[in-house]
């Protein structure tokens, strides 16, 4: 609608994401040589944490591509857990974040990855569900498994408006 929020998507940097999660990439010099020097090993690069009472999990998603410009109206986040979302395509998706402001997302900044970039997001890091922007929507998930209530959700209203980089 017009004078809804527009928010224009940026390249997906570490230094950029670092209050929100992690970008999992094979970047520059790995930190070990393994494998008989057949490996580059890109040491323990996320900050898990799945809280009193959970464990790990690795799941698969099959999610619907999207497209920009896109609308995103609505945003969650998981109290008792970090959630990683790594592309099984290799493809490029967007990942929209917030800072918490008492409670609630405060304005949202919207990131497009490099093909190959995952990204882990801290517990409790506001944020829209996966939307990956090529077929297929494949995402191999490591979040946390457990009892207690880990989803949390908010409605954006108006919804905001992402535009490509
Ligand atoms: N709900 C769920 O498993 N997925 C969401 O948390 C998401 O971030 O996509
Ligand atoms: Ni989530």
């Amino acid at each position: 609608m017009k004078g809804d929020p527009i928010l224009r998507a940026e390249p997906l940097t570490a230094a950029a994401f670092a209050p929100f999660g992690d970008v999992l990439a094979a970047d520059g010099p790995p930190d070990r040589i393994i494998n008989q020097g057949n490996c580059g090993r890109f040491h323990d690069r996320a900050r898990l944490d799945f809280g009193p009472g959970g464990r790990a999990g690795l799941s698969i998603f099959e999610a619907r591509p999207r497209a920009l410009p896109y609308t995103c109206d609505l945003l969650e986040r998981h109290p008792l857990g970090s959630q990683a979302f790594l592309p099984m395509n290799g493809k490029p998706f967007l990942v929209i974040v917030a800072p918490d402001c008492g409670g609630r997302p405060g304005v949202p900044r919207a990131f497009v990855t490099a093909p190959g970039q995952g990204i882990n997001l801290l517990r409790g890091t506001w944020h829209g569900v996966l939307t990956p922007l090529a077929a297929p929507g494949i995402f191999a998930v490591l979040d946390r498994i457990g009892e207690g209530a880990n989803l949390e959700e908010v409605r954006l209203d108006p919804p905001v408006h992402v535009l490509a980089p």
